[in-house]
């Protein structure tokens, strides 16, 4: 069953249609994750699910209930939803037991110590009852805010970044971490970030956002081996879109040289098309004879994350162990090396230069 349906959304801020027919699905239990630019209407979106906004066209439904369409609106409190945002916004006032506390004083004394010191085994914080909010770190207030949010059990938990005032490291921790809770509580979440590291760790199903619009709604698998957008797949991940010509069925003109795949099948001979390269498809091969020039380095831990330039001036990424260490300006050979590849036709969507344009899509850039 789906706990949370949007059908044909759209909301309309002022003169501006910052939400543009926007349908989605979430089953009980699955944690959903929105990505996309600053600006595209993400917290909007997570807004009318809470109830905050009126939708222009198109409707919501909670557990199979019609809380919003542009003649109703629930009001937020009686939707059975939690929210968690970026600001933790814990009562400065009360301990943490009390903040935990605070949805749950229908319930008797008891119970309702019993659900706070639950909760603070869950979130790694027993013993915390008596802290206020000022004697606990960043993360620390984040969990009692997200402890405090799931206290009453709510059908649909919706957290509006809630790790980015964390640093990486914390975040990524964090996510599992919330992702680990919300599967033990079986609550149904959906989640508004900028990090795809965050959202590949905590989701079930991913989209990202692009001027309103919802341009995929999958699994993060798919979203990043299976973009169905160039947009997505410029986004999502360090990837570069090239150029080709497809120069029999099956075989692709690129300047990688010459690609063979079954992907390629249903494109005519002669047709322009654009392909998708990640770091991971090209690997360095002294023994090939396509011979690049390696234009930047970025240490990634494991991982070397090279800049390298083609010899018709396109330039992509690839990876290589960090303790092989190259330096830039060095001449290697590059060998390609699909698993699958991603196609679009030429002119899907327009998008700026083959550049290697590691994220964030920049604002500049339009559909
Ligand atoms: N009250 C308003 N009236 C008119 N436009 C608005 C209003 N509030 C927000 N907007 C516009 O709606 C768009 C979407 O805003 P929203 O906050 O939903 O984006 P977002 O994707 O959550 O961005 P960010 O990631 O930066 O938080 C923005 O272009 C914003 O300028």
């Amino acid at each position: 069953m789906a706990l949370l349906h949007l059908d044909h959304v759209h909301v309309q801020l002022g003169q501006h249609n910052v939400v543009k027919d926007v349908n989605l699905s979430l089953q009980a239990g699955d944690i959903g994750c929105l990505l996309g630019p600053s600006g595209c209407g993400k917290t909007t979106l997570l807004r009318a699910i809470a109830g905050f906004q009126t939708l222009t066209q198109g409707s919501i439904s909670i557990a199979d209930r019609i809380v919003s369409n542009p003649k109703t609106r629930l009001a937020p409190e009686r939707r059975g939803v939690g929210m968690v945002f970026q600001d933790f916004a814990l009562f400065p006032h009360l301990n943490v037991a009390d903040n935990i506390a605070f949805g749950l004083r229908k319930l008797a004394a008891p119970e309702r110590e019993a659900r706070v010191n639950e909760l603070l085994e869950h979130i790694g914080l027993p013993g915390y009852q008596h802290r206020f909010p000022h004697e606990l770190s960043g993360g620390q207030q984040q969990r009692v805010a997200l402890a405090r949010a799931l206290a009453p059990k709510p059908a649909l938990l919706l957290l509006d970044e809630p790790f980015s005032s964390l640093d990486a490291e914390l975040r990524e921790k964090l996510a599992l971490e919330v992702r680990q809770l919300l599967k033990k509580e079986n609550i149904t979440a959906l989640l508004v970030t900028h990090d795809q590291q965050e959202a590949f760790a905590m989701a079930d199903k991913a989209g990202m956002m692009y001027q309103g619009e919802l341009l995929q709604w999958e699994t993060p698998y798919q979203l990043y081996h299976q973009p169905s957008h160039q947009l997505v797949a410029d986004f999502i991940g360090h990837g570069v879109l090239l150029s080709g010509i497809v120069n029999a069925p099956g075989s692709l003109a690129s300047p990688l040289g010459m690609l063979q795949h079954q992907s390629l099948q249903h494109y005519p001979a002669g047709t322009p098309v654009s392909f998708l390269v990640r770091p991971d498809d090209v690997v360095i091969d002294p023994n090939s004879k396509l011979q690049a020039t390696i234009t930047s380095r970025g240490f990634r831990g494991a991982h070397n994350l090279y800049g390298v330039g083609l010899p018709d001036g396109t330039e992509i990424l690839t990876l290589s162990p960090s303790h092989e260490q190259l330096s830039v300006g060095s001449k290697i050979g590059l060998r390609p090396e699909f698993d699958h590849l991603v196609v679009f036709a030429a002119d899907h969507c327009e998008l700026p230069g083959n550049q290697a344009s590691p994220l964030p899509l920049p604002e500049a850039q339009s559909a």
